[in-house]
């Protein structure tokens, strides 16, 4: 009997690691089985995607992830992105833009680094005990630094040599208006700066804004929506930077924040179709303005100004464009000027927007800028802030950069 006891305990312990010993490895197989095409996942959806950053690579891989709002919206597989319930009915807040005038003043602090430079800087060696051959050339080298360009920087450094010479007793406020005045004259306070908005009697003003991609051209949209309404009129966003999802649904933001409609169309489609769809809203709508944010891909230059010159043709089967703004990024100094003289090529640009001047000492770029293209430069941008944007004017600027006039002394 106990033989059999024996026999049949050990039975069911062969029975029972039998059991565990095939059920165990195949728990263990099933998770690397498992495991395995994602990790292979990775490598061939990472190789197909024109993106090479990780998180790209990433976002192949894990199809259930959110969207990134990195590169991977490059991909040519957008994601669509339905509103949820809550924001398809919720009403966007329409914000009161603030007033233009005296923007400039307001905004003077973020002029910061120009005002080191070319503000308290040139004031300094212009105050120095001897204005000798060293202070000229030091004052030479802190226009250039700034990017006024040689031909300004010699006419403003020998225009102050001449006054300053004539002039005996050099007060602190006597060299800040000299200065100033110099400095005002560079920048040519008699070129008509105001925007062309008014809308005709049978159809809106046509605004165009152009530029290289990332220069800001959808904020300054986005932000001259916001002057226009500011100012009093009625505006339309057209989105015809096709090329890029995103960018057509941070312009809806922009017009939503302020009320404004916006056209918009699939990515990929001909923004010259979109641009004459958004003039033929505003006619319908009776708009005062209509704005067109347009692409600004220069990888490859001919089609980009093909496309450009063929957004400006179809528009103006309703009529003339009234303005034409080109967006320039101040940071990128003397490379950015030889940029937009191939937009001045296809379009009538008749003002220009420099942008981010908040984040550079070369505020004298607006003085370049001028000078080579022959534009005046009509706004100017001076952070990210939705009204972080200044109707330009040359006395407010100098005023900004070099402070407050001083007392006699
Ligand atoms: N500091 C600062 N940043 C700015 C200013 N204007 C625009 N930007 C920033 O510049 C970046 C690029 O702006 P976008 O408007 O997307 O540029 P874009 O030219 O439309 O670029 P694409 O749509 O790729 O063609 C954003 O981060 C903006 O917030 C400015 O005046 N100051």
């Amino acid at each position: 009997m106990e033989y059999v006891l024996i026999a049949v305990g050990v039975v069911v312990i062969l029975a029972l690691i039998g059991v565990f010993g095939l059920v165990l490895p195949h728990n263990r197989r099933t998770r690397r089985e498992n495991a395995e095409p994602a990790e292979q996942a990775d490598r061939p959806a990472g190789g197909t995607t024109t993106a090479t950053a990780p998180s790209a690579e990433r976002g192949a891989a894990q199809p259930q992830a959110p969207p990134s709002a990195g590169p991977a919206e490059d991909t040519a597989a957008p994601t669509v992105e339905e509103p949820s319930a809550e924001e398809a009915v919720a009403p966007p807040a329409i914000e009161t833009p603030e007033p233009t005038a005296g923007r400039l003043a307001r905004l003077r602090g973020r002029l910061a680094k120009s005002q080191n430079l070319l503000g308290r800087g040139l004031l300094a060696l212009l105050s120095s005990d001897k204005l000798d051959a060293d202070t000229w050339e030091e004052i030479e080298d802190s226009l250039l630094t700034a990017d006024v360009g040689v031909e300004a920087t010699t006419q403003i450094v020998e225009r102050l040599r001449e006054r300053t010479k004539v002039l005996g007793t050099r007060s602190a406020g006597e060299l800040r208006s000299l200065l100033a005045e110099e400095l005002v004259t560079a920048l040519d306070p008699t070129l008509d700066r105001s925007l062309h908005t008014a809308p005709h009697d049978d159809r809106p003003a046509v605004m165009l804004v152009v530029g290289v991609n990332g220069s800001g051209k959808t904020t300054t949209c986005g932000k001259i929506a916001r002057v226009l309404v500011a100012d009093g009129r009625s505006v339309l966003l057209g989105a015809a930077d096709t090329f890029r999802a995103a960018a057509v649904d941070q312009l809806a933001t922009w017009g939503e924040r302020v009320g404004a409609e916006t056209v918009r169309a699939p990515e990929g489609r001909d923004p010259a179709s979109v641009a004459y769809d958004s003039v033929q809203r505003g006619i319908e709508t009776k708009v005062d303005t209509v704005l067109i944010d347009t692409a600004g891909r220069l990888q490859n230059k001919v089609g980009l100004m093909d496309e450009l010159g063929k957004v400006k043709r179809v528009v103006e089967r309703h009529g003339p464009v009234d303005e034409a703004l080109l967006v320039l990024d101040a940071t990128t100094g003397q490379n950015g000027l030889a940029q937009a003289e191939v937009f001045t090529q296809v379009v009538n640009v008749s003002g220009v927007v420099l942008t981010k001047l908040d984040g550079t000492a070369k505020g004298g770029i607006v003085i370049s800028v001028q000078r080579k293209l022959g534009i005046p430069v009509k706004l100017v941008g001076l952070g990210e802030g939705p009204d972080d944007m200044a109707p330009f004017d040359p006395r407010q600027f100098v005023d900004a950069l070099l402070g407050e006039p001083a007392g006699t002394s």
